[in-house]
């Protein structure tokens, strides 16, 4: 099974690699001076072939992002384009084919009661007009895909949450999309099924080739599966960039705090604060993503410039590909020797927070 995407119209000024292009996109719902703006001035760009997860606390808009990317609400300034065909002004039936090119997965999984599992997934298929031969060949591959064909004549109540969420990934996949859209689809799980559904989701880009855009307020679900990170926070997207570099070095506030309820390995201000009253020495804190080159580092300046080191906090987070590492050194030894190791370890990673 494999979902070929559609070629671009011809028409777009977007590169190529881009399948969602959102440009100076607002909405406000209400009047326009008196309304709720659920989105200011938000430009993203989601490329083909990656998972493009967007971050944000209730209410900062990731809901509203959906619903504009996939032709359900309409911006009030600012267009969205997706696989080269600007969707803002689209109705009726082109809307309609560019629908069927993306699949939804929801929070509450939104499968129907009254049909079983394979009811279901051959809904989509069933509308779109395939006789039963076709329908029964097609649902089977995908509960296989999905690892629920046993389960084909079930019904929903009978299933696990983690079950139901493949069912709902497998009829999102029946119309072979190019792109999926997950709405905080694991917050309804447990950690372990929340694992089993992101690694699905995972196969379903890397085997498939689906683009995917993850909405989650998790960081730890950021960390498990996405490529690049958009932070949104009431309505504006504050930081975007790979996941590597948002949770190695996060710039804004708001991408902080993600950062340090999921990561822990950066030690908050009262924490530092509290280091540096219990530590004569120059605190520095450096982030890598090769750990080899930090021990190299502090053995040659242990070696070289007399230098001695001592871990106060930190620890190594697991990304999707790699993994990166934070720690916090107390340095000490001769000042010259301590400068020459901070040079050092700015040259294997990111230094901050060098205090005499
Ligand atoms: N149809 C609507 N009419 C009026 N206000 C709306 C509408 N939809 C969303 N909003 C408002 O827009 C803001 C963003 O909502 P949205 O649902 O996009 O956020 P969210 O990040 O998805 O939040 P949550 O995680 O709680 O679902 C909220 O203040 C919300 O109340």
């Amino acid at each position: 099974m494999t979902a070929p995407l559609a070629k671009s119209t011809g028409e777009a000024v977007v590169p190529p690699d881009t399948l969602v292009r959102l440009e100076s996109v607002s909405k406000v719902f209400g009047k326009d001076d008196e309304g709720h703006r659920a989105l200011d001035d938000v430009d993203l760009e989601i490329r083909r072939g990656e998972i493009f997860a967007v971050i944000g606390y209730s209410g900062a808009g990731k809901s509203t992002l959906v619903r504009l990317i996939n032709g359900l609400e309409q911006t009030t300034s600012g267009t969205v384009t997706v696989d080269g065909v600007d969707i803002t002004r689209l109705r009726g039936k082109p809307l309609r084919a560019i629908r069927r090119r993306i699949g939804m997965v929801f929070q509450q999984f939104n499968l129907m009661r009254s049909r079983t599992v394979f009811g279901n997934v051959a809904y989509p298929l069933q509308l779109a007009g395939l006789g039963r031969a076709e329908q029964e060949d097609r649902v089977a591959e995908l509960l296989s895909f999905v690892g629920l064909l046993d389960k084909a004549w079930t019904y929903p109540e009978e299933l696990s949450g983690g079950q139901k969420q493949r069912v709902g990934i497998a009829r999102a996949l029946a119309s072979d999309p190019d792109l999926l859209l997950a709405d905080e689809s694991t917050s309804a799980l447990d950690p372990e099924t929340t694992r089993e559904v992101l690694a699905l989701l995972r196969r379903v880009n890397e085997e498939l080739g689906i683009t995917i855009v993850v909405i989650t307020h998790e960081m730890d679900v950021v960390r498990a599966i996405a490529d690049r990170v958009a932070v949104l926070d009431s309505g504006r997207v504050v930081e975007t960039g790979s996941v590597r570099d948002i949770l190695g070095a996060p710039q804004s506030e708001t991408t902080q705090r993600f950062v340090a309820a999921t990561v822990g390995n950066r030690p908050n201000a009262d924490r530092l604060q509290q280091l540096r009253e219990a530590y004569d020495d120059t605190l520095v804190t450096v982030t890598v993503t090769d750990e080899r080159a930090l021990g190299s580092v502090l053995s040659a300046a242990a070696r070289r410039h007399g230098v001695d080191f001592e871990i106060v906090y930190g620890g190594i987070t697991d990304l999707k590909h790699e993994s990166i590492g934070s720690f916090t050194l107390a340095l000490r030894g001769p000042d010259t020797g301590v400068l020459a190791t901070v040079d050092a370890l700015s040259a294997a990673g990111t230094v901050e927070g060098a205090t005499a």
